[in-house]
């Protein structure tokens, strides 16, 4: 099929994995998000994760975006980005981000969004 999917197991190249749900009829998913980070000694690593992505029967390499809300913290990331499948079927995520993390007053505002980029690559 010449048509990018979302759902299934991906991961990132700082190793986390995610895995997206069926998508429903509406472009909705759910899934589950297992960072690599180690941004706290925790050992629960794993969030979850919304989205929608644009219907596939008209686009064949549709954008998306999902949020994760990180269990281990008080921080949240939204990803924005497009499936895009290359001429040997290969599929690739790629994608934008914004890190929220949570500061203690409006004057620490200006420092509490990070911003970067991030490719997924399916497994298996
Ligand atoms: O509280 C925190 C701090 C850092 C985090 N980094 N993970 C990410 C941030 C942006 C994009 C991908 C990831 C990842 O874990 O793959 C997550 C939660």
């Amino acid at each position: 099929a010449r048509k990018c999917v979302l759902s299934g197991l991906w991961k990132n190249e700082l190793g986390s994995n995610m895995t997206i749900s069926a998508v429903n009829t509406d472009g909705g998913f759910t899934g589950l998000y297992h960072t690599a980070v180690t941004a706290t000694d925790k050992h629960i690593r794993v969030s979850p994760l919304k989205g929608s992505q644009k219907p596939t029967n008209q686009r064949k390499q549709p954008t998306f975006g999902f949020t994760v809300s990180w269990t281990f913290s008080n921080s949240m990331t939204v990803f924005v980005g497009q499936c895009f499948m290359d001429d040997k079927g290969k599929e690739t995520l790629k994608t934008m981000w914004l890190l929220r993390e949570e500061v203690s007053s409006p004057g620490a505002d200006w420092k509490a969004t990070r911003v970067g980029t991030n490719i997924f690559t399916r497994i298996k």
